[in-house]
């Protein structure tokens, strides 16, 4: 039997799941395809963790082991749709709720002493963070929005705010002592083994892990932020949002650049606070803050303290936020800051959410303002400035004449910023870290400081060049011009470059139109063609990958759950990402208080009909190929009659939506002629579907507005949540039909 793997995972997605998967599971069971379910939810990560703690009952697979075993197959056929990559917070948070639901899994430790506490940590770091992305993308990333998803966004413009020439909107970043000042690379001539070492100012020597395996070809990089020029840069910013009346905020990627990422938020957390937290050193330390998890970690914290001394503490923040520039808000009713939480504001998404919002983000009041984004590193802030620049100057995009840009992102095998997890380090001394090969060769060395962060990324040789391949196969199949953003000021894309000019020549090229830009211009240039309506393909390295597969489709289409993510794997196999966007918090929230799910799954359905194509291409299952047409006229069916939840109670929702498609599909399935049998089976589920549609919508509807309990965040009950997800009886009836 053909199988198809099915992912499990967090918060909107997972909820959709409960509603939509049983739609596919029903349909797929019609062409002999087996959809399976894997479990990569946090929850579940942490428990396959700790197997060797729990009792035989409670003990879970590692799905994520296998999957990331079968990513490297020609069989793989995979669905993923987005799971959290976890910040401290929300790791401590899934704990106490496993904890809480009787699983023994010890606390987490901060500060770990001894072996056993440092095993401990180190198991829980494995769940943490970018845990599954860099598992399963064993190829590279073909993010864009199909023809008639990019159709539906030019009949249904969505809103975007207005820009002003006199915004006072920008974004800062530091001009040296950052990643990018400091970046070194070299490309491997022959494999080997490459030690990393830390040698102090007073000589002594230990490697900071153990050695790291090069493959010829590879092209390794590393870089240092300098930790004492982040601080003086941030104590200026702070300085100067406050003089331009604009609010503060900071922009970074805690979760998938979780060793790096992590630490700079803390040090502008430290530094935002700074007047506070240096009153009150020895009180701190008693309740065991870390900056590193936010402010919200103190607030947390506070509670803790005698209420006098709790009490002084509330006050002197509110005397310093008078004196500070106001923050930027998460949610303003309920006094959450950009610097509460490392993983509230995720770059990817919040630069296009302030770009589309008139370049403004919330204030302590709930209005919108002009804000200072500070994005330290130098690398791709420059992105963001330009977009600003050309929203300025000619206004806010349309999405009902704007060209589009599709991306092909480097990322297979752990490419660039996703593989510099375990070879990220804080230096605990001043001194020098070098990275010798096996002859003793220094192949790169930068001077450190204490406290300074320092880290070292692997981009294979095999990905780069299948990446070029990718680019060319894009550009020759949709006639699209595609440009490469390497910065030639980069030693990394110095490197990149050299070997996309040496791979292009592996391809017929003629009549293609490709070119090498950095980032900035490349940013300029695709603007430019947007206005005109052009598309420009963006073949890009891993983080501008994940930047611009949401900036871009949260301008064209307003989100990015309506892109296409496909991830062909190296090996033959297929990924199939659903949207490009995150799992969506504030839509659980949502849910569990009115029983209302926003979640859009159209990610999902695009990424089910390519992979049921990609199942019929590989395994011959002509059928498959039959649920893949008959999907597509779905979904473009589904798009044009505007299928997609809405905002509001009282409209369809998610569950909603994935009758439409059910019911759309079913149509196609019937209507089509390629498969008579197959028709005959689903003419009378379409019928019935077709005549139950006034009943179904309503039984859907008629459960808003009300508290619902899933059992759980983490790990919500699945008969509780299967109820709350299918509600319709007259649906679920209609769907048992088929399995006769
Ligand atoms: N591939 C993956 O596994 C990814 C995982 N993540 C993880 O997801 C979590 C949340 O991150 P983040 O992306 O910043 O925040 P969100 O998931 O909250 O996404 C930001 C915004 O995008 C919009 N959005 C995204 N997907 C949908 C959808 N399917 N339907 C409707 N709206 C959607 C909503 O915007 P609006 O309200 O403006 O409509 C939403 O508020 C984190 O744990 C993060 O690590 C993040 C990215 C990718
Ligand atoms: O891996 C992650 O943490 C997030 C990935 C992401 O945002 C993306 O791939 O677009
Ligand atoms: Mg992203």
């Amino acid at each position: 039997m053909s199988k198809i793997l099915y992912t499990l995972t967090d918060e909107a997605p997972f909820l959709a799941t409960a509603s939509f998967l049983p739609i596919v599971q029903a349909y797929a069971g019609t062409a002999g395809v087996d959809v399976q379910t894997r479990d990569i939810s946090l929850a579940a990560r942490i428990l396959a963790q700790f197997n060797d703690l729990l009792p035989a009952e409670q003990r879970v697979a590692d799905d994520l082991r296998e999957l990331g075993e079968l990513a490297k197959t020609p069989e793989a056929n995979i669905i993923k749709l987005p799971n959290i990559s976890a910040s401290v917070p929300q790791l401590k948070a899934a704990i106490a709720e496993l904890q809480a639901k009787g699983y023994a899994l010890p606390d987490y430790v901060d500060e770990p002493q001894g072996e056993r506490e440092k095993d401990i940590k180190a198991r829980y770091a494995k769940a943490m963070g970018s845990a599954v992305n860099p598992v399963l993308r064993e190829g590279n990333s073909d993010r864009r929005a199909p023809k008639a998803v990019k159709a539906y966004a030019r009949k249904h413009p969505h809103r975007m705010g207005k820009w002003e020439y006199g915004s006072k909107s920008h974004v800062a970043h530091m001009e040296a002592g950052d990643f990018y000042g400091s970046e070194q690379s070299y490309t491997m001539v022959n494999p080997g083994m490459l030690r990393i070492e830390y040698t102090s100012v007073t000589g002594s020597s230990f490697p900071l892990r153990a050695p790291v395996k090069v493959q010829a070809g590879e092209v390794i990089d590393a870089a240092v932020m300098d930790v004492a020029a982040l601080a003086a840069f941030v104590d200026a910013q702070i300085a100067d949002a406050k003089a331009r009346g604009v609010l503060f905020s900071l922009h970074l990627k805690a979760t998938m650049m979780k060793v790096s990422d992590p630490i700079l938020f803390g040090i502008v957390v430290s530094r935002f606070y700074a007047p506070v937290l240096e009153k009150h050193p020895r009180t701190m330390a008693e309740i065991g803050f870390d900056p590193n998890n936010g402010i919200g970690d103190l607030y947390a914290k506070l509670g803790q303290l005698p209420e006098a001394q709790r009490m002084g503490i509330e006050a002197d923040i509110a005397a310093l936020y008078a004196q500070r520039p106001q923050l930027a808000m998460v949610n303003s009713d309920k006094g959450i800051t950009n610097l509460h939480v490392p993983s509230d504001v995720i770059v990817d998404a919040s630069m296009p959410a302030m770009i589309r919002d008139s370049g403004k983000m919330w204030n302590a009041a709930g209005e919108l303002q002009d804000t200072k984004a500070v994005i330290p590193d130098r690398n791709y802030a420059g992105i963001y400035q330009a977009v600003i620049d050309d929203c300025r100057e000619h206004g806010a995009f349309d999405p009902a004449t704007m060209g589009s840009v599709p991306n092909v992102g480097l990322m297979a095998q752990a490419a660039e910023e996703y593989g510099s997890h375990d070879k990220t380090f804080k230096i605990a001394g001043d001194g020098t870290v070098r990275v010798i090969d096996e002859h003793g060769t220094v192949l790169l060395q930068h001077p450190v400081k204490a406290g300074d962060i320092w880290r070292m990324c692997q981009t294979k040789d095999a990905p780069i060049r299948d990446w070029v391949k990718l680019a060319v196969s894009r550009a020759r199949l949709s006639n699209t011009p595609v440009v490469f953003w390497l910065d030639p000021r980069r030693d990394h894309d110095r490197g990149l470059t050299a070997k996309v000019a040496m791979y292009l020549n592996e391809h017929d090229t003629t009549g293609l139109d490709i070119s090498i830009m950095s980032p900035i211009r490349a940013m300029r240039h695709s603007l430019k063609r947007i206005r005109e309506g052009l598309d420009t393909i963006a073949a890009t390295g891993n983080v501008l990958r994940d930047y611009l597969t949401d900036l871009f489709p949260i301008m064209e289409l307003g989100t990015s759950a309506k892109m296409l993510s496909i991830v062909p794997l190296m090996n033959g196999g297929g990924l199939f990402e659903t949207g490009a966007g995150g799992s969506a918090p504030k839509h659980v929230q949502q849910f569990v208080a009115e029983d209302y799910l926003r979640w859009d799954s159209l990610g999902e359905f695009l990424a089910l009909a390519a992979s049921f194509e990609h199942l019929a291409n590989t395994t011959g299952n002509a059928r498959a190929q039959v649920l893949a047409d008959a999907l597509d006229a779905a979904n473009a069916k589904f798009l044009d009659e505007d299928r997609s939840p809405g905002r509001k109670l009282g409209t369809i929702d998610n569950r909603g939506s994935h009758f439409y498609i059910a019911l759309y599909w079913a149509q196609a399935l019937a209507e089509q002629t390629a498969d008579a049998e197959l028709a005959a089976k689903f003419a009378p589920l379409a019928e019935a579907l077709a005549g139950n549609e006034a009943k179904i919508v309503e039984e859907l509807i008629a459960v808003q507005g009300k508290p619902v309990d899933i059992g759980g965040y983490y790990q919500p009950e699945m008969a509780k949540l299967s109820a709350a997800m299918r509600p319709s009886a007259t649906l679920n009836a209609a769907l048992a039909t088929l399995a006769g």
